[in-house]
């Protein structure tokens, strides 16, 4: 079991000392799990605690409120991550006017060392923090010295001589290129949540569909899909999938429904996770249901034909 912590203040969570390691961790890709498994690593080396700092919403959101960055992936699933990756603390700090105005210095003094008793601090390449992004390596090495410390920095993980990121599995995302997204993450992208019920307009248009919500984020692309859909039977489910804000229902929410082929059942309030697999389409306007539905018997059929190509994931 892993604890997990939102709050700045508070007294020590580990006395006994802690090896850290900060970062967004949006998407929790190559990067990311080589930062991590660094920590656990050097905190079993210590016979202490691994912490994985991160926050909730990002930074990059609460200071882009109103026009949302694109989000990879959401709370649960990256405190899931975080702990298979072998942290037994996770901080997801509540991102607010307090923290973001908090100078480097403060930020090490009271999170770093006051709460966690930081032994070794490690970081990803280019890492800033503290307000206007004022702290960094060596601001985090210099402290260090005087509050005793190590702060390191891991070596960039590359794939394909470029650098691995967040922005770089977006971009893929957005072009449909689920192949080069999963090369990134070290494993298929997919979204997880709790069925919640729609407008119950799909069953009547012979295309019912397993509704998931993103969290209010922003999500890194929209359209048409193929997908398997983990968490309802034992091996994964085939279906063809539209993520984004129904234009056509004038919807608002993006929401990322599932229509799960060959599937009879009641799926509210059940977690499920889609895996995508290939992009059909963009999401569209069209004039009338009569015409949506015509679309959809041809999205279905494609998805059917991809799928049966394609492997079966193992469940992540
Ligand atoms: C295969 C598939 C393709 C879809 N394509 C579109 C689309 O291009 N434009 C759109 O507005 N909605 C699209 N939808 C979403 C439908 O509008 C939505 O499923 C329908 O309104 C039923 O919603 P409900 O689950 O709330 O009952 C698609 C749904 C599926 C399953
Ligand atoms: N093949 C299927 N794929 C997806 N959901 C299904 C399927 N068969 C039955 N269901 C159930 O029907 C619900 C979706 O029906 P729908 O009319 O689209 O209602 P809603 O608008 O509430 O999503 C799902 O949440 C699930 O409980």
């Amino acid at each position: 079991m892993s604890r997990l912590f939102r709050d700045v203040d508070g007294g020590s969570l580990y006395p006994q000392g802690s090896v850290v390691c900060i970062g967004a961790f949006d998407g929790l890709h190559l990067g990311h799990r080589a930062l991590v498994r660094h920590a656990a690593s050097r905190a079993r080396a210590l016979g202490v605690a691994a912490v994985a700092l991160s926050f909730e919403p990002l930074p990059r959101e609460f200071f882009a409120a109103g026009a949302a960055p694109p989000r990879l992936t959401l709370p649960r699933a990256r405190i899931e991550g975080l702990r298979d990756l072998g942290a037994d603390g996770i901080g997801l700090l509540r991102f607010d006017v307090r923290l973001a105005s908090m100078s480097a210095e403060n930020f090490v003094r009271d999170v770093l060392v006051g709460r966690l008793s930081a032994r070794e601090v490690w970081v990803g390449p280019e890492f800033r923090f503290g307000r206007k992004r004022g702290g960094d390596m060596a601001t985090l090495r210099r402290l260090g010295t005087h509050l005793d410390f190590e702060a390191g920095e891991i070596e960039p993980v590359a794939l394909d001589g470029e650098r691995v990121s967040s922005t770089r599995i977006r971009n893929a995302l957005g072009d449909g290129d689920f192949r080069l997204a999963s090369r990134l993450l070290g494993r298929p992208y997919a979204i997880a949540g709790h069925v919640v019920r729609g407008a119950q307009l799909g069953r009547t248009l012979g295309f019912p569909t397993a509704n998931l919500r993103f969290g209010g984020k922003t999500p890194a692309f929209t359209g048409i899909h193929a997908a398997w859909v983990h968490g309802v039977g034992k091996t994964p489910i085939a279906a063809v999938t539209s993520f984004g804000t129904r234009p056509t229902v004038d919807g608002v929410e993006p929401l990322l429904e599932a229509h799960l082929f060959d599937f009879d059942g009641d799926l509210y309030g059940r977690r499920i996770e889609v895996e995508f697999v290939a992009k059909l389409r963009d999401e569209e306007k069209f004039p009338d249901l009569q015409s949506l539905v015509a679309q959809m018997h041809k999205d279905a059929a494609q998805a059917r034909a991809i799928l049966q190509q394609a492997p079966k994931q193992a469940y992540a």
